[in-house]
């Protein structure tokens, strides 16, 4: 059995993920703390509801997902139940495994991964790193369940807070830029219905060419932009207004803040 704990918009993400890729519901099960969710969960997946003690002694995957601040509640909750026969895995921002071993008196194996909201329509980018009990039979599985949600990778740990602030933070950034451009849209007499629509697909079709082009942005780029011609009017403002150097400073402000959450 897989258990959720904490069931909020990444463990329901996962959950109707799982779902969609045909685990049945008898498999999976559900920790929350407040009854309506409870039936919410209860009504839309048919998921059993468990107490974070009847999880930890039931579940051979016990998948954490509550905010980094309510980490070590949990874990104070679960810690002594847990054994090396399970796996737990943690998608919380900032939280290191040995973090997470250090709760649990047995040696657990534990694997940290960093997904992002798209799991919500199957484009997730999970990117996924052991603690020092997880084998690679711990990896595997973990690819096995996070693999319907999208794409995943493993990288090593030190690397995850750079994660979660590139790809973890990412869809946030890209809806940023969205408003913006559909903001410059209004600017010039655009209807915002419209201008959402225009956006939203060239978005779409420019990710598209990245992943299935497989060449560098700077190229893509290159072919957009004619010489004395509208697209580099454009480039020299963003140049201008330090667009670049915002971005470099938001993503080390976002790796920073990771850092913090988990106590480092
Ligand atoms: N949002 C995102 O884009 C991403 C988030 N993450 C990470 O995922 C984790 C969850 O984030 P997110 O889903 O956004 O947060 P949410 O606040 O939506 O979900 C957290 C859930 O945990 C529940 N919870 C907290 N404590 C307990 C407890 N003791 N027992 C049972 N349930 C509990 C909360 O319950 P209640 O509803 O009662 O408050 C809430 O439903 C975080 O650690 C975050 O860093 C990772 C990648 C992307
Ligand atoms: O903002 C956050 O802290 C979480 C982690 C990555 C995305 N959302």
């Amino acid at each position: 059995m897989i258990a959720i704990l904490g069931t909020g918009k990444m463990g329901e993400a996962l959950l109707s993920g799982l779902i969609r890729a045909g685990r049945p519901a008898a498999e999976l099960a559900v920790v929350v703390r407040r009854p309506q969710r409870a039936k919410e969960l209860r009504e839309a997946y048919g998921v059993e509801v468990l107490t974070a003690i009847e999880a930890a002694e039931k579940a051979d995957t016990l998948v954490i997902a509550v905010k980094p601040q309510d980490m070590g509640r949990m874990l104070d909750e679960i810690g002594g139940r847990v054994t090396p026969s399970q796996l737990v895995i943690s998608i919380a921002a900032g939280i290191t495994t040995s973090f997470i071993e250090r709760r649990f008196p047995a040696e657990v194996p534990v694997v940290r991964v960093m997904s992002n909201t798209p799991a919500l329509v199957d484009e997730a980018m999970s990117v996924i790193s052991p603690g020092s009990h997880a084998s690679e039979e711990h990896l595997e599985h973990t690819e096995e369940l996070f693999a319907p949600l999208g794409s995943v990778i493993r990288i090593p740990e030190y690397q995850q807070d750079a994660a979660t602030a590139l790809s973890g933070s990412g869809p946030a950034y890209v809806f940023y830029l969205v408003e913006a451009m559909v903001d410059a849209g209004i600017l010039l007499g655009m209807p915002r219905r419209t201008a959402l629509e225009m956006v939203t697909q060239t978005v779409y079709g420019a990710a598209t060419m990245l992943r299935d082009s497989g060449e560098h942005p700077v190229i893509l780029r290159d072919a957009v932009t004619s010489p004395a011609g509208t697209t580099i009017a454009a480039i020299r403002e963003l140049e201008k207004h330090g667009v670049r150097a915002a971005f470099l400073a938001a993503i080390e402000a976002a790796r920073d803040r990771g850092r913090e959450l988990g106590g480092a």
